[in-house]
């Protein structure tokens, strides 16, 4: 599958932001505040790029979910593939980082490719897939049972092993993001594919910056 290089991201490319600003954004690779511990090559602003697709497909979910004053927060949404490099890098190197414990306590970092966590060749940079939770109107993130990047048997959203409040929120987050057309995976709650997504094959490592997309909008907090 191609990777296509850029400065800029291709037409067909939104600014979350600009398509559903309710959509709160919590971009971790853009910060330290993630398994690497480190900002993540590429990410230069913390906005949620997307096509144009999954974002409308997202705000369809999120208008949905405000029936029961609930929304959408997002965790990563494009992602270059030099940022998939940077995450292969991490997990090859056998120094610990301090993330462990936080992170991925049961699995080693050398696993977390072949178990299913991470994704040489990730949907992310597809710009199709999003990592989302619930979140109610007041912004706080609803209890999924483990969090955001808990690298776990836990996290899949089949798991029994968490309580049942977070096992409804985890249903209720799948069937809105599978009525508006998305697709959820067997690991981790919170990363879903659009279905019938515009580049299926085209893996893209332009920067996550505010210009990228036309229009040049993408403010971080999506009020
Ligand atoms: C790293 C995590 N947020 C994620 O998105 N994992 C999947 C498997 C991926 O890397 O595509
Ligand atoms: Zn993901």
């Amino acid at each position: 599958a191609p990777v296509a290089e850029g400065r800029d991201a291709p037409d067909g490319f939104v600014a979350l932001a600009d398509v559903a600003p309710g959509i709160r954004q919590d971009v971790r690779y853009a910060t330290p505040h993630n398994f690497t511990g480190d900002t993540v090559d590429g990410y230069r602003a913390p906005v949620c790029l997307l096509t144009r697709e999954a974002a409308l497909a997202l705000r369809a979910a999120h208008r949905a979910l405000a029936e029961r004053d609930l929304g959408l927060l997002v965790y990563d949404c494009y992602r270059p593939q030099r940022a998939v490099d940077r995450f292969l890098r991490w997990a090859d190197d056998p120094r610990d980082g301090g993330t462990r414990d936080e992170y991925h306590p049961r699995v080693p970092k050398e696993r977390l490719f072949d178990e299913g966590y991470l994704a040489a060749r990730s949907g992310h940079s597809r710009g199709s897939t999003v990592d989302v939770t619930l979140r109610r109107a007041s912004g706080e993130a609803v209890d999924m049972g483990t969090p955001f990047d808990f690298f776990d048997p836990r996290s899949a959203p089949a798991s029994r092993d968490v309580g049942k409040g977070a096992r409804a929120a985890r249903a209720l987050l799948a069937a809105a993001l599978t009525d508006a057309g998305f697709e959820p995976v067997a690991t981790e709650w919170w990363h879903f594919t659009l279905r019938e997504e515009p580049f299926p094959d085209t893996y893209f490592d332009f920067p996550v910056t505010r210009g990228a997309v036309a229009g040049g909008g993408g403010g971080g907090g999506g009020g």
